[in-house]
């Protein structure tokens, strides 16, 4: 059958679907039929997967035979949000007419695309997590990247390069990522496929389309008052979200009323591997508990949303910092005004998001009482805060906005008790139109006046069982039973006869119900006016209500850090002007709450400067607590720096800038690269970006390959760190205790153990952290302890003894130094050394980087091992 003669076939309604879906190909149509949303095709075979329901066929048998599945109009609410989790696009295409006016085909149109990015329906977010939409515009030098939460309207940009970018989609995990159709490969390489992408063409990301589009929306000539007008990419990145918000008919957002800058260096940076590896907001273990578990004790959702970013940007100024511990030393010296705090922090809902559902006009009226609720709640926090003797919580008093007017108006012009749906009447308060008042009593005063008739009409007829009731068939009728039906006037007319009983309308009924029901569709009507009117009003109260929210997200996370302080023991870390780091009796915040009562958390000390105790070697048997003391080590200064107080009993550090961590072989074989050379090349970006304040941390770095290339390898990246001119302070966890000669060629290398207690055949684990080295790994004990036969470990204990008497006469020291190396190769008269020579003297020592390095210096072990 020819398109043609298909079309022809089509009924009216499947060919206006057609029409309707041909514009939105890639997204799922919900097709408004009736009192049903109705699926078609390929949507209805993933709707009805998705939300489990039932599929059925139309036209079965016939040539436009099509799948069909539906849900009643009135449970959009609930399946929507789970065709959205599911990762759908989702449009919805609504009747744009009463099907009573028109004769022909009901118009319709889609009103909303919701896509995982762009929800702001309350069952697809989580009240404790921004839901970002991100877009990234690759420029010749730099990547941009812009972030929007429309639930909040928080607008974000920053630029730069692949991993800086890589960052922050770790640390802002969009749930929909927008990206040039050109590019992407790119991004897909880049940063992999675990994002929910969608392409946009290429000429949406250009420099004219963004400033104009960003311009007009917030009516600015530049975009210099944001501090962005210098970042070419990121403009077009924001330029593309905006574009993709009316391509979705996202077209009221008032509430987006300022663009942020990511100042990349203002807080201190974190690459991914530290951001995982530190389980910070996330783990690849489902069930583990992560730091944000730990520190959050936020009691609202604003607060929940800025501890998150706090926790994912932690400062480097030190006066910043100070004015958060500022406020934590206040409120633990007086618990009366934390509690007043806290309990007022209570009252308020999520004000950000509410105010958006007013600019974007989908705030229930019930949601308008609970705006005013909550920022009743604001008075008495603000005279608290404006009370107490803290600069910067009276700063926060200051400018905590009253918004009395809006108050006021919303008591006076909002019903109290407001339903939650706008179409169920008593939304709009009584005194606010003289129409309304006066419709409500005809409409109130239907009862009484139904009664009064049933009454009459009883005495005056002689009917005792004479009953006024209501049906949508017919509408107001008086029931007469059979018995009395001689009774019954001429006047009346009968319209039903039951078993038992007739039923009749009169003159007067037919009018009262005219009247009634026109005064209800009238009320309806007035309030809805009243409703959309008010809303316009109140939009002038988006900013200050957005600034109230910022603010008691702000007071909420310094509770948090209180309550968390109080309850754990933390302690106010000192912030110096040096690069010293010293921790006393440091815990690990995640481990220590997961002992049981019987088991302490054993807390160490660490102590790291530039001057004489720049990298720590720390050996010790498996499971003996090596990684924790890094782990810990990195958490109490992300703690610090976030302006929270630290589990341990004392800190003194000068701030850090940078924050590293690499674990050998860790889990990144999925991406294809074997896990050497994944370790390799995440290390190399740490000594690539090396800084005076850095934090380093590496943990068994070097264990992806054989022994004795892991040894080379680690021997050569700690030599590099401490020659390194910028002195990072590193924390360097290992198996091989031959590492521990190192300190005695390198100054700044101390050695020191994790200790333990060995027992006949078992060893006990201290967890203490002493100085100096350990002579073995007691890896064998730890298979012992963890249940291996009996058979394997002896065997093992044998191996392992002879291993280490026919290695005991080389010192890794002397093996090691290069004058002994250069002698043996270059004296020797052999094509593979000669090679071998030939390879270094070509090599430009200025344009290797220390990666390329070490690979050479591995490929040339190998050569070294083909000839023995
Ligand atoms: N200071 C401590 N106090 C109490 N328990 C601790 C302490 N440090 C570590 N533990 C416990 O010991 C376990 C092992 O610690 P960790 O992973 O740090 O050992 P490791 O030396 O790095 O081991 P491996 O070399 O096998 O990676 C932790 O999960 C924790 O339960």
């Amino acid at each position: 059958m020819s398109t043609k003669e298909k079309e022809k076939k089509e009924t009216p309604l499947m060919q206006q679907y057609n029409q309707i879906k041909a514009k939105y190909p890639d997204a799922c149509l919900l097709f408004r039929v009736g009192d049903f949303y109705e699926t078609f095709g390929e949507d209805a075979v993933r709707t009805a997967k998705v939300l489990g329901i039932t599929l059925t066929k139309r036209g079965a048998g016939s040539s436009s035979e099509t799948e069909l599945a539906g849900f009643p109009h009135h449970s959009l609410n609930v399946y929507l949000p789970k065709l959205v989790k599911a990762g759908l696009r989702v449009a919805i295409c609504d009747q744009l007419e009463d099907p009573k006016t028109t004769k022909t085909i009901v118009k319709r149109g889609v009103t909303e695309l919701v896509t995982p990015g762009v929800a702001i329906n309350d069952e697809v977010l989580q009240s404790k997590s921004n839901n970002f939409l991100a877009a990234l515009h690759f420029g010749k030098k730099n990547i941009g990247i812009a972030f929007l939460d429309v639930s909040t309207g928080e607008f974000l940009t920053s630029q730069g390069n692949e991993e800086y970018i890589d960052k922050l989609l770790q640390n802002f995990k969009p749930s929909e990522v927008l990206v040039q159709k050109g590019n992407k490969n790119h991004f897909l390489h880049n940063f992999g496929s675990d994002f929910n992408l969608f392409y946009l063409e290429d000429w949406v990301f250009k420099d004219d389309y963004a400033n104009e589009s960003l311009t007009n929306h917030f009516k600015t000539n530049s975009l210099k008052g944001f501090g962005i007008d210098e970042l070419q990419e990121g403009i077009i990145s924001c330029g593309a979200i905006l574009y993709y918000l009316s391509e979705t008919q996202h077209n009221k957002i008032q509430h987006i009323t300022n663009i942020q800058r990511i100042a990349e260096d203002a807080y201190v940076w974190m690459d991914r591997f530290t951001i995982r590896n530190l389980e910070l907001y996330g783990s690849a273990n489902e069930n583990a508990t992560t730091l944000l578990d730990v520190i959050d004790k936020t009691l609202s959702p604003m607060g929940g949303r800025l501890l998150k970013r706090w926790l994912a940007l932690p400062l480097k100024d030190i006066d910043a910092i100070n004015k958060r511990f500022d406020v934590v030393d206040y409120f633990k010296s007086n618990t009366e005004v934390l509690q007043n705090f806290q309990y007022q922090i209570k009252q308020i809902s999520d004000l950000e998001r509410l105010i958006s559902k007013l600019a974007t006009g989908k705030i229930s009226p019930r949601e308008f009482v609970i705006l005013k609720e909550s920022l009743d709640a604001i008075i008495p926090l603000k005279e608290t805060a404006l009370k107490s003797k803290n600069d910067a919580l009276k700063v926060i008093g200051d400018n905590l906005h009253a918004c009395e007017l809006l108050r006021e108006k919303i008591a006076t012009t909002i019903s109290a008790d407001a339903p939650v749906a706008l179409n169920k009447g008593n939304v709009i308060a009584n005194g606010i139109n003289e129409e309304l008042d006066e419709l409500r009593n005809i409409s109130h005063s239907g009862k009484s006046f139904l009664e009064a008739i049933e009454k009459r009409e009883s005495e005056i007829t002689g009917i005792t069982s004479l009953k006024v009731a209501f049906n949508n068939v017919f509408g107001y009728y008086i029931e007469v039973r059979n018995t009395h039906k001689h009774k019954v006037p001429e006047t009346w007319i009968r319209k039903q006869t039951l078993v038992n009983a007739e039923r009749y309308i009169t003159e007067e009924l037919k009018e009262y119900e005219a009247k009634i029901l026109g005064a209800e569709e009238r009320i309806s009507k007035i309030e809805a006016d009243i409703y959309e009117k008010f809303m316009m009003w109140c939009s002038q109260y988006i900013q200050p209500v957005q600034m109230n929210a910022n603010l008691v997200a702000q007071l909420d996370c310094l509770q948090s850090y209180t309550q968390l302080a109080i309850e754990n023991n933390y302690v106010r870390p000192a912030l110096e002007d040096n690069h010293v780091l010293e921790i006393k009796n440091g815990r690990h915040p995640v481990i220590e709450k997961q002992l049981s009562v019987d088991t302490p958390y054993i807390a160490n000390d660490v102590y790291l400067d530039t001057d004489s105790q720049q990298i720590i070697m720390i050996t010790g048997p498996n499971m003996s607590g090596k990684s924790a003391i890094l782990r810990q080590t990195a958490l109490i200064v992300l703690l610090a720096q976030m302006g929270c107080f630290v589990p341990a009993s004392s800190v003194r550090m000068g701030v850090v800038d940078k924050i590293f961590t690499r674990v050998g072989a860790s889990d990144n074989i999925s991406m294809g690269e074997s896990t050497f050379m994944v370790e390799m090349n995440e290390t190399a970006s740490i000594l690539n970006n090396l800084t005076n304040r850095s934090l380093v941390l590496l943990d068994e770095i070097g264990r992806g390959t054989s022994t004795y290339d892991g040894i080379s390898i680690a021997w050569a990246i700690a030599e590099y760190i401490h020659e390194h001119p910028q002195k990072a302070k590193t924390l360097f966890a290992t198996h091989y205790h031959e590492l521990n000669d190192m300190h005695e060629q390198f100054n700044r290398i101390k050695n020191f153990n994790v200790s333990v207690k060995e027992l006949k055949d078992n060893v006990l684990f201290l967890r203490k952290l002493v100085p100096g080295g350990s002579a073995h790994s007691f890896g064998i004990h730890v298979a012992k302890m963890a249940g291996m036969p009996n058979l394997v470990v002896q065997k093992a204990q044998k191996i392992l003894k002879k291993l280490e008497a026919s290695h005991k006469t080389e010192g890794t020291a002397e093996a090691l130094k290069q004058d002994d190396l250069q002698l043996s190769i270059f004296k020797l008269d052999d094509p593979i050394l000669e090679e071998i020579r030939d390879e270094i003297t070509n090599l430009d020592i200025n344009t290797l980087t220390p990666v390329e390095a070490l690979m050479k210096l591995n490929e040339i072990k190998k050569m070294v091992s083909k000839k023995k």
